[in-house]
């Protein structure tokens, strides 16, 4: 047995048990991962997170070699046991949680970039929350999607921001209310990797100040639904706005059952990029005992 002291974490309800294990020293297995994540034998999370330093882990070198600076790695483990590439709310989470345990010490509105497994990723540490440079995105393949609760198929766009979506858009509120995702929606042709698959409706009305406003849920890979999904909501704009075209603007609001996340599209010299903004909360710490 192992004690663990972990803090309980969450973005818009998108939860995480964060712990730091600077030196990787301790030794994650999917059961173990299982365990930490089961809401009833466990202590409950959709994911976990672990603080390691990048020159502890196999991935973390090719992070140093870009980004000397990125000190600490996100170990990123959804809730079956299976890693991810990224997670747009949990790096804000873990953000929060490394200014928490003093593990960072950036000043005022500054920029922290972390080593994730889909490579470095800049977060803007604001008054009021966390901006993420989730950096380049690229269009997928399309997919039909089917889902309990959908008549019949859907066509999904695939969007990569760093780890792998499927966008569906649906008829309205009613239909979206009504999905019933128990069960992971089946994708055709079926992704080797598996895919996060996010089922969107325009919001009345759909632009606002300039503002684009959808609403979102949500199968995460991995995990089932969720309250949130940070990535998801930004491939669902990417998703959006590829439909709608030209007129289109490039900051986006989007509504997920845990609260609202922004965002926002910008030009940078290696290409487009997206943003990701949203509020990052810890809850409680603890220990626990792993088996
Ligand atoms: N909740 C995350 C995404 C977590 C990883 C995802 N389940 C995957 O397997 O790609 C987010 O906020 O982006």
């Amino acid at each position: 047995m192992t004690a663990l002291t972990f803090t309980k974490g969450h973005g818009t309800g998108n939860d995480f048990v964060l712990f730091t294990d600077p030196d990787g020293e301790i030794d994650l297995t999917p059961e173990r991962i299982r365990f930490l994540c089961d809401r009833r034998f466990g202590i409950g999370a959709d994911g976990v997170i672990r603080a390691v330093r990048s020159r502890a882990i196999p991935e973390g070198a090719d992070i140093l070699a870009v980004e000397p600076e990125a000190e600490w790695f996100m170990d990123y483990w959804n809730a079956d046991g299976t890693v991810a590439e990224m997670c747009g709310n949990g790096v804000r989470v873990y953000t929060h949680y490394l200014i928490a345990e003093g593990l960072v010490a950036p000043e005022g509105s500054d920029t922290l970039p972390l080593g994730t497994r889909a490579g470095v990723r800049d977060v803007l540490i604001g008054a009021s929350g966390y901006t993420v440079d989730l950096g380049r995105w690229r269009l997928a393949p399309e997919r039909l999607v089917a889902a309990t609760g959908l008549a019949v198929p859907r066509p999904g766009l695939g969007i990569d921001v760093g780890n792998p979506h499927v966008v569906t858009v649906l008829a309205d509120d009613a239909e979206l209310d009504g999905l019933k995702l128990v069960s992971e929606p089946a994708l055709e042709p079926a992704p080797a990797d598996g895919a996060n698959v996010e089922f969107v409706v325009p919001a009345e009305p759909l632009l606002k100040n300039g503002v684009a406003h959808i609403r979102m849920r949500v199968f995460e890979r991995g995990v089932g639904e969720t309250l949130s999904c940070g990535t998801g909501a930004a491939a669902a704009a990417l998703a959006f706005r590829h439909w709608g075209g030209e007129q289109m603007p490039n900051s986006w609001s989007v509504e997920v059952p845990g609260g609202k996340l922004a965002v926002r599209m910008f030009a940078t010299e290696e290409g487009e990029h997206v943003s990701l903004s949203g509020p990052a909360e810890l809850v409680y710490s603890g220990t626990v005992e792993l088996p």
